[in-house]
């Protein structure tokens, strides 16, 4: 760890101070326009398992897209490369809930991070793990060492509520016969794993796997070294939707943003790190989160490229 991170953060909190509370939070989900838009945290999580934090890096938050990372960490460690029979990898250049791709692609989405391709992933963990609640819960609660994450059941209910667009995406999906699972089925999975709640200290080291090719909390192997690499070029490329290049111009590194203004961003061999702040983008991405990882990634030189 530079010997200095903490200081590195705390400057980096500093910095971007001024950006708290802009943006827009997201209100098509009702529960997370009620979330205080104040909020700035960020926490890095070292291979070496040392933690330094900023600001509201204990404070829960609605992880939403974040959650897709890992869903498809797990179908990878079920049965390899069979969801790319039914997923691309290719960034999409649309907005997250687009359905206009899934049309003339014949029912295959672009990527496994927009919510056509990640609905499809849920389903293939539904046909891998039929017994299991919610196979993505336990698996940030193993990984972050944290047993009490919890589903916000309200956000859950919320976003069901208001799940026209996904609901369409999942029905046109099995018109093409690439969602196997009753479409209800899915979607509950589906809506359950993007409503866990998390900080960003629990997120950093939920995806340290990532940081450390593929090597779980408790040292097993989750994914390969390759399965990792794979991983994480799908996040660069993919994990930030119409805004992957202004992520990559910004920050370099791979990552996966969610609606409720978390960021989840990877540098290979060395950290994951999480930011978190409500107010968003014209994309959807943390307005602040993207600020701070810029910020960061300039003082540490931590940057794929
Ligand atoms: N980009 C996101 O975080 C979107 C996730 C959200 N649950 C949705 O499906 O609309």
């Amino acid at each position: 760890m530079p010997v200095d991170l903490q200081e590195i953060l705390d400057d980096v909190h500093e910095a971007v101070r001024p950006l708290i509370g802009s943006g827009s939070v997201a209100d098509y989900i009702p529960r997370l326009a009620a979330v205080n838009p104040d909020h700035f945290g960020i926490s890095v999580m070292m291979t070496d398992g040392t933690q330094c934090s900023s600001g509201d890096a204990d404070v829960e938050f609605s992880i939403q897209s974040i959650s897709k990372v890992f869903s498809l960490a797990l179908v990878i460690a079920g049965d390899g490369d069979e969801i790319w029979q039914r997923v691309d990898r290719e960034p999409s250049g649309a907005a997250f809930n687009s359905l206009a791709q899934l049309e003339y692609k014949r029912g295959i989405p672009r990527n496994p991070f927009m919510n056509a391709g990640a609905l499809v992933v849920a389903d293939h963990l539904l046909s891998l793990t039929p017994d299991a609640d919610d196979p993505v819960l336990d698996f940030v609660r193993t990984e972050s060492g944290n047993p009490d994450i919890s589903i916000d059941a309200l956000t859950a209910a919320s976003e069901l509520a208001h799940a026209d667009r996904n609901s369409s995406i999942a029905h046109l999906l099995r018109s093409f016969g690439n969602l196997i699972n009753d479409v209800d089925a899915v979607l509950d999975r589906y809506v359950r794993q993007c409503s866990i709640a998390m900080s960003c200290a629990d997120l950093a080291a939920a995806g340290a796997f990532l940081a450390r090719r593929g090597e779980s909390a408790d040292g097993r192997l989750l994914l390969s070294g390759n399965q990792t690499k794979r991983m994480n070029a799908v996040m660069l490329t993919s994990g930030f939707y119409d805004a992957a290049g202004e992520f990559a111009y910004r920050v370099g590194l791979p990552g996966k943003s969610g609606v409720g203004g978390g960021i989840l961003a990877v540098v290979p061999d060395v950290c994951s790190i999480c930011v978190w702040g409500p107010g968003l983008d014209s994309s959807g991405n943390s307005l602040i989160g993207m600020a701070a990882l810029d910020e960061l990634t300039s003082r540490t030189g931590w940057s794929i490229f």
